[in-house]
Parts: C-alpha cells; structure tokens; sequence
C-alpha cells in the first residue's frame, strides 16, 4: 500500500496567529498514523508513506513580508527568511512525528526544487523514492522555490507537492487534509465528486482561504489535482479518526477525478 498525504496548515496551526501548533490536531496525528502504520504491519502488508504539509503560520505570514505587488523583493534576505520559517515548522512536525516512533525524514524543496521557464516543475524524486525502498516516510513541505523566469521567485505549495508526486509515482491513495469535510458548493454542501461533468460549476465555489494564505486556498488545490488527472480525497483532517480512516480508505470527503 502506497499513500501521499497532505496535511493542511489550517490543521497543523491556526494560520492567523504567526507561528502557532495546533499541539492537539498534530498529536492526534501521530497517533493516527502511528496506529495505521501498526495496522497494515498486522496485516502483513508495507505501508509506504510520503507526508506534505502547508506552510501554516509559518510560511504564508512571512512570505506574505517579502510580496510587494504580486513580485518577491529584497530576496537576499527573505529567502532565508522564508527557508528558515519553514525548516522551523517542519522540525517541530517531524520531532512530534519521531515521538510516536514513525520513521519520517525531511525534505527541503528551496534546495533544488525549481520552476522552469514555462513554470513546469523540475523536481527530481531519486532520492524520496529510495527513502521509501528503506522504510523511511519523506516529509515535504511547501517552500520558497526559484522560478527560473527573469529574476523571480515563486512559492512551492503543498498544493503542488501532493499532485505532481502523485502523477509521477502513482499511490494507491492521494490524500487532502483540510480543515473542512470537503469541497463546497455554492450553499456549502460538501460535494462528493469532481471530474469534467462539474468542475465549471465547481469553480463558482472555490473561494480563497479564509485564513492568512499567499498561494491558492481550495481554487489551487483543486485545480492542481483536477488537471493533473490525479485521484485525490480532500477530506477533514482535525476530526478524529479521520486521518486512520483516510489511510485505510475508508474516509468521506470530496473525491477529484
Ligand atoms: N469551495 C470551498 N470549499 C471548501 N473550503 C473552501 C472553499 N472555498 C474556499 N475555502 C476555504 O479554503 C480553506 C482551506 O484552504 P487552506 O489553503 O486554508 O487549507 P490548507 O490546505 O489546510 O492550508 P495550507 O494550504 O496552508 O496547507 C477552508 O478552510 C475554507 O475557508
Ligand atoms: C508559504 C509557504 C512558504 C508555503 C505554502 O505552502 P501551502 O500552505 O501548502 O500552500
């Protein structure tokens, strides 16, 4: 068994309060995974697992400092800036997670994630699936990435992470944490599924974030899965149970493709 999960910042933090844990959701986290972890050892079967998470309350609000007019100034600080936010998120979910005894690793995408002139990724997975041959579970994040265009500099969302790993290494499951129970539509009425037959409609509801957010809320996660051809749930991550419950297939939310 093989499975991509996202985990969204709106679960990890409250993204209007600057770095801020949600201590409670991130726990029940590690509990979860930990005990599908035990579950599918029980059966005898591997699960192989890749983490994202967002940038939460660390990324967007320090990313948003650097944005003047849609463009990234004074980058000779802010990269860092930005880099270091995140390294300081992901360190505090990878301790929390290696609380619980899982394996997970880290994965640093403004090192040698790129967006290319026709802003296609350039993201070489070599390493993340030779992690997954050892046991190990590769924990990425959104990040601040270079944009290979003239002198630019463009967010990597989690939103970009789950989907593209998903076309390029095919998962059994493709899995979106939010903090809502689906996609919904114009009367906030979770939508089961999204393909061609909808997806226009479903635009007219795709709103963004109502949180501190610098990339696209719902419109880019959606969008991204949607045409990329990628299966993906989005599901609520911070009712319990629901993170075991997506692992063993078996969680509500709104399917895309
Ligand atoms: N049609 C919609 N259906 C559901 N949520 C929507 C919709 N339109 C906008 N939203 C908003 O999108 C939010 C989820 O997007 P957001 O990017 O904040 O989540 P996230 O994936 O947890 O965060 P991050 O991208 O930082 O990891 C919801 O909390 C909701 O406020
Ligand atoms: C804002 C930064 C640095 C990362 C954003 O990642 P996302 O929250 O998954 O969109």
């Amino acid at each position: 068994m093989f499975a991509i999960l996202k985990l969204g910042g709106s679960i990890l933090c409250d993204k209007n309060v600057p770095y801020s844990i949600n201590w409670e959701n991130l726990q029940n986290i590690g509990i979860e995974i930990k005990e599908a972890l035990e579950y599918y050892r029980k059966e005898e079967i591997n699960l192989k697992l890749i983490i994202v998470h967002g940038g939460g309350s660390f990324g967007h609000p320090v990313a948003k400092k650097y944005l003047k007019n849609g463009k990234f100034v004074d980058m000779g600080k802010g990269y860092w800036e930005i880099q270091k936010a995140m390294r300081k998120f992901n360190n505090i979910v990878i301790d929390e997670l290696q609380n619980f005894e899982i394996p997970v690793v880290s994965i640093q995408p403004s090192s040698f994630i790129t967006f290319d002139k026709d802003l296609n990724l350039r993201f070489d997975t070599n390493a993340i699936e030779k992690m997954l041959e050892k046991d190990l579970i590769p924990v990425i994040h959104g990040d601040i990435v270079i944009d290979e265009r003239e002198n630019n500099f463009k967010i990597f969302s989690g939103d970009h992470a789950l989907p593209h790993l998903s076309k390029k290494l095919n998962p059994d499951l493709s899995l979106h944490a939010s903090d809502v129970d689906g996609v919904w539509d114009t009367k906030f009425k979770v939508i089961e599924k999204i393909d061609s037959s909808n997806i226009n409609k479903v635009l007219e509801s795709l709103k963004p974030s109502n949180k501190e957010d610098v990339t696209g809320g719902m419109h880019l996660k959606v969008m991204e899965c949607y045409n990329l051809g990628v299966k993906t749930i989005i599901f609520n991550g911070s009712k319990k149970r629901n993170i075991y419950n997506a692992l063993l297939k078996n969680v509500k939310g709104t399917s895309i493709n």
